[in-house]
């Protein structure tokens, strides 16, 4: 179990990460979301101590990130959002490299080095010069760097960004095999749909203070207000307004009520009463994306 408790960062007067307190249980895949600039970076950069001046405090199974920063990093593997490989090296030296620089001795390394290349899905070409590889086989070499060392707690920063499908495939399959494993993994991103699909716990993160967090279940729950979807020309919010929480989701209205039949005939009557057109009217259920939205006003992505 990593707790976080009373986190907070700033960069100069720039407030990074403001009163962070949430726990990431053990074993399973957490997903940190919110957009660029919401903090998730610095948040896995301190968790991995690599940032430490900051204030509050994370342990990892008891043990300060700060005070016992040796013991712990022994124990986490970080993979940066930056490839950080040697290209003139190959892939297996590459890979050693990482494993030696975290303790193992060379002949350690070397086995490991071969099971993390059939880990990441590149068994054949680990004798090739990175600086060969496309940038998705690069991103999943550089994961596996940061898997030599046996971690129990992997911190995945934005793995999947400018990389194919084939590669971002591999990049899930490694999570669900690391899950398999008993490895917790941090999992960051502006992509909810790869957080829906991998992650069991989230939090969401936002102007550097943490706005939900916990399983995806219990969040999906507590906004699972019904609320009907309603896209037309000349329909605008305004004329939902008497009949609940209303708010814009890209080119349709989002009304929001606690009885959703009953709703769906009220924005029928209102409808027909402005004399509108539909395109798309519907009972919708909230998915993560939506509560971003209703929660800050914003989308996750431009
Ligand atoms: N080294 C730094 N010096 C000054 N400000 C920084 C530094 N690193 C980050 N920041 C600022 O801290 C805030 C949080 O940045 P951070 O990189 O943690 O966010 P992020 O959620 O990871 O964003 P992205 O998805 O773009 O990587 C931003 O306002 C950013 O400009």
């Amino acid at each position: 179990m990593l707790e976080i408790k009373n986190v907070s960062k700033t960069y100069d007067k720039n407030i990074a990460l403001q009163n962070v307190n949430f726990t990431i249980p053990s074993g399973v895949c957490f997903g940190l979301i919110g957009p660029n600039g919401a903090g998730k970076s610095t948040l896995m950069k301190i968790l991995a101590g690599i940032i430490e001046n900051y204030e509050g405090d994370v342990t990892f199974q008891g043990d300060n990130v700060k005070t016992n920063s040796h013991k712990v990093k022994r124990q986490i593997g970080y993979i940066p959002q930056d490839i950080v490989l040697n290209e003139t090296l190959t892939a297996i030296d590459n890979l050693e490299f990482f494993g030696s620089v975290n303790g193992l001795s060379s002949k350690e390394a070397k086995i490991k080095a071969l099971k993390v290349l059939e880990l990441v899905g590149l068994k054949d070409r680990g004798k090739e010069a990175v600086k060969t590889f496309s940038g998705g086989m690069k991103r999943r070499i550089n994961i596996g760097c940061g898997l030599m060392h046996n971690p129990k707690f992997i911190i995945m920063d934005e793995p999947t960004v400018g990389v194919d499908p084939q590669s971002r495939n591999y990049i899930f399959e490694i999570i669900h095999k690391l899950k398999t494993q008993n490895i917790t993994v941090l999992y960051s991103s502006h992509y909810m749909e790869e957080i829906e699909h991998l992650c069991e716990y989230i939090a969401l993160i936002d102007k550097g203070t943490v706005l939900e967090n916990g399983s995806v279940q219990e969040v999906l729950h507590k906004y699972s207000t019904p609320s009907v979807y309603v896209e037309g020309e000349r329909i605008t919010e305004e004329i939902f307004t008497s009949l609940g929480n209303v708010y814009v989701k890209g080119s349709g209205i989002v009304v929001e009520n606690d009885e959703a039949l009953t709703l769906l005939e009220k924005v029928t009557n209102l409808l027909k009463e402005h004399q509108l057109e539909v395109n798309r009217l519907e009972i919708a259920k909230p998915n993560l994306e939506d509560i971003f939205l209703k929660l800050t006003g914003t989308s996750l992505r431009d």
